[in-house]
């Protein structure tokens, strides 16, 4: 039986929001295995009448949150920088009988007028936000137009943008989520607030995309101020996949991830996830009953991640840097005066 079934908009209701961040709460635990797929996280679900907007749903782990979404009626936006890279899969889910239905739409987060067109061009509520697009350590230092750090302007000025351009569509819902596809790599790397761009610092690829990514979990933080309008906002780590996201990563040091043998053939290790699996913990903060209300907090391998300090054993959780309010308030501040001046 479906757990779920809301047949139209006014049927549709959500506990208020829960707690602010894990730092005052108890841990929240879900009997999915880290092995699980996206669709298996939301058995049952029907959210016929919801309606989602995916970043980067064209490919790797985004493409399967949009089809494990659509499968449970919900109607999808793939947000994508060429929308005509999406047809495929649109294609593919027009063919699914009782899927919502499946378009993509012209966004490029790295550039605030396209994020602004997006906004613009969104119309009624929006109940799920996923912002999965991501870029992951450019071998060199490479600047937006506006002078922007390429990753931070992508993985998390652009959704900054958008999510608060989105605020009222999202509030129009009465009960939306926004889910921010984070990474184990924010524990090494503090949001830096003397030199987010690397104009003073040397370049460095990996503390570049680990900071965007610590962004994204201070995001959700900072987002407790949209617990009143019953918006909820939690953060994930997908694990290890092989996707398009490795595109920058040179021979030696995908080889030192174990992911390509000596002949060159890319060669996942056994704890890689499938993307289906990969997307899991995304579909489930977007969709399942159990986060009902849950707000603030930052899961990994469908779980809700432990906090640690730092990166110190490697072995997953979330770094206090951050959930750090004081960093998600002053970080909610920056974003919103460089989004302003953009
Ligand atoms: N694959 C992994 O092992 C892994 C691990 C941790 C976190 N993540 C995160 O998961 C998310 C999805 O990555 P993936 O592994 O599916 O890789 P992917 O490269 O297949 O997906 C990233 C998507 O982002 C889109 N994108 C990039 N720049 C964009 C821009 N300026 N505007 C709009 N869209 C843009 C790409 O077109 C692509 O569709 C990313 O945020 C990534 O950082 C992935």
């Amino acid at each position: 039986m479906p757990t779920n079934i809301p047949t139209d908009r006014s049927s549709l209701s959500l506990s208020p929001a829960r707690s602010t961040t894990q730092l005052d709460s108890a841990i929240l635990t879900t009997p999915f295995t880290s092995r699980a797929r996206a669709e298996e996280v939301i058995e049952g679900v029907d959210l016929t009448c919801r309606r989602a907007v995916v970043t980067g749903g064209a490919s790797g782990i985004g493409a399967e949150t949009v089809r494990a979404l659509a499968a449970t009626g919900v109607e999808v936006t793939i947000a994508t920088r060429r929308p005509e890279s999406a047809d495929p899969l649109v294609r593919e889910m027009a063919a699914v009988r009782s899927a919502g239905r499946v378009g993509a739409a012209a966004l490029d987060l790295s550039d605030p007028a396209s994020v602004d067109a997006f906004v613009r061009a969104w119309a009624g509520p929006l109940d799920i936000l996923v912002a999965n697009a991501g870029i992951m350590a450019l071998p060199t230092r490479t600047l937006t137009p506006g002078g922007w750090e390429m990753q931070l302007a992508t993985n998390h000025l652009g959704h900054f943008a958008l999510a608060t351009g989105l605020h009222a569509a999202l509030r129009a819902s009465g009960s939306a989520r926004v889910v921010v596809v984070s990474s184990g790599a924010h524990r090494s790397a503090p949001f830096d607030f003397e030199d987010p761009h690397f104009e003073r610092r040397p370049y460095d690829a990996w503390a570049a995309y680990g900071q965007s990514k610590s962004a994204g979990v201070l995001f959700t933080v900072g987002a407790r101020r949209w617990a009143a309008d019953r918006i909820t906002v939690n953060a994930l780590n997908p694990g290890y996949i092989l996707t398009r996201l490795q595109r920058h990563l040179d021979d030696d040091t995908m080889r030192a991830f174990g992911v390509m043998d000596g002949e060159g053939n890319l060669k996942p290790p056994p704890f890689y996830k499938t993307p289906a699996q990969g997307a899991a913990t995304s579909v489930l903060l977007a969709a399942s009953p159990l986060l009902d209300g849950i707000t603030g907090r930052y899961f990994e391998d469908n779980q809700e991640a432990r906090v640690v300090q730092g990166d110190e054993d490697r072995a997953g959780g979330v770094a206090a840097h951050a959930l750090d309010p004081e960093a998600a308030d002053r970080l909610w501040e920056y974003a919103t005066a460089v989004n302003r001046t953009a």
